[in-house]
């Protein structure tokens, strides 16, 4: 590959990286999003926001769905979007406690 062949792939795949970063914005707002119905449901039921079962389930199937992605970078990636939701939800939780 020559250099202007190389400029030209580098900045195409960061066309492509940028499209791709949006609408995966997109989706961790959408999947965030879902911690206000969750945080009623559980207030409704009782049950704490924290559900380790239910985090293992996603790890392991994510890990089962994922081909390339290294299972200890998946495992900090689907860590970090579901801490994410825990937040949201405690903060969903305490705006209803506090009226
Ligand atoms: C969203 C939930 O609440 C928490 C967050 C989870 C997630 O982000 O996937 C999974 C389990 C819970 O620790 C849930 O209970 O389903």
């Amino acid at each position: 590959m020559d250099k202007a062949e190389a400029l030209k792939v580098l900045q195409e795949s960061r066309v492509a990286i940028d499209k791709i970063d949006e609408e995966l914005i997109y989706l961790i707002e959408k999947r965030t999003s879902l911690a206000k119905d969750i945080a009623s449901a559980k207030l409704a039921l009782g049950i704490p926001i924290e559900d380790k079962k239910r985090e293992d389930y996603i790890q392991d199937k994510i890990k089962k769905i994922s081909k390339e992605i290294d299972g200890d970078f998946i495992n900090k990636i689907m860590n970090i979007l579901m801490e994410l939701n825990k937040k949201e939800q405690e903060k969903i939780l305490r705006r209803n406690t506090n009226g």
